[in-house]
């Protein structure tokens, strides 16, 4: 089942500003049921302000949302119960185990004790953690923390996922399963946005990609447009080229320059 042409998320004008400081400028977008929409940008160009505004975390921004067929901000909360979410950096009550922290959260979204119990040690025993399903999760690695922060958010089976770096230490294999997990969930009508810096990873995984720059949306479309488009090879020189940036090798060098200075009485 594949709905590329019901829309999931509607964004019409949308602009925000902290203080005085316009940080998105008339955002306007239109995602597809079972679509990967990779969104990208350098840091401190909205993303997450973007993200954080469809999780109904951010007020005060101008402009229509619709998620689901749900205009967002009337105070109705029930879409978020079909939404899961990676954050780059997670608050995980690390004195919990996996298993009261997903038990927890199962039932944060409406799912019986016994059910989100039995769903999360079949996805922990599928990410190999089996065996440390009663451990704190304070004794975990990043890679782990972060399988449990994966499954967290999927629990409930949401219709859209948000995933913020969701492969940030995790090992090659682990990356191949959840890239495969994310293929299949999409392809189920599940849509997707991904957020990563290593452009690699989002040339691959994504249908459609999108670029933000300064607030503003500087590109949108599948990787093969935007490569025709900007005539440039791969997905990192194409960020490269649309957000002005060829000074890497200036930087560095100023970079390394300054952590080699001494003061004169150090010699
Ligand atoms: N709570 C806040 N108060 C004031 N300004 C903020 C706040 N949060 C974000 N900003 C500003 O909004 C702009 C966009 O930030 P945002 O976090 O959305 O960027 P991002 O694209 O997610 O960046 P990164 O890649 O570094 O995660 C930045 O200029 C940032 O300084």
């Amino acid at each position: 089942m594949n709905n590329q042409s019901e829309v999931a998320v509607s964004i019409r004008n949308l602009e925000m500003y902290y203080g005085y400081k316009k940080v998105l400028n008339n955002i306007n977008l239109d995602v597809m049921k079972g679509q990967i929409v990779g969104y990208i940008g350098p840091n401190g160009a909205g993303k997450s302000t973007t993200v954080k505004i469809l999780l109904g975390l951010i007020e005060g921004y101008d402009g229509e949302i619709t998620v689901l067929g749900e205009r967002i901000g009337n105070g109705n909360v029930d879409y978020k119960k079909k939404i899961g979410y990676v954050p780059e950096i997670a608050e995980m009550y690390e004195n919990l185990s996996a298993r009261e922290y997903l038990t927890f959260v199962g039932e944060l979204y409406g799912l019986s004790f016994d059910h989100a119990d039995q769903k999360a040690r079949e996805l922990m025993k599928s990410f190999g953690l089996e065996e440390m399903y009663e451990t704190r999760l304070t004794s975990y690695s990043k890679g782990m923390k972060q399988k449990v922060l994966l499954i967290s958010s999927l629990l409930h089976n949401p219709d859209i996922l948000f995933l913020d770096e969701p492969l940030s230490g995790l090992d090659a294999n682990s990356v191949m399963v959840i890239k495969e997990i994310l293929a299949q969930l999409a392809a189920q009508g599940k849509t997707i946005f991904y957020s990563s810096h290593i452009m690699e990873v989002v040339e691959k995984i994504s249908h459609r990609i999108i670029l933000l720059n300064g607030g503003e949306i500087v590109a949108d479309g599948t990787f093969e447009e935007l490569k025709e488009q900007s005539k440039e090879g791969s997905l990192e020189e194409i960020f490269n080229q649309l957000t002005g940036f060829n000074e890497h090798k200036e930087i560095a060098k100023d970079f390394v320059q300054t952590i080699q200075e001494v003061e004169q009485n150090e010699k």
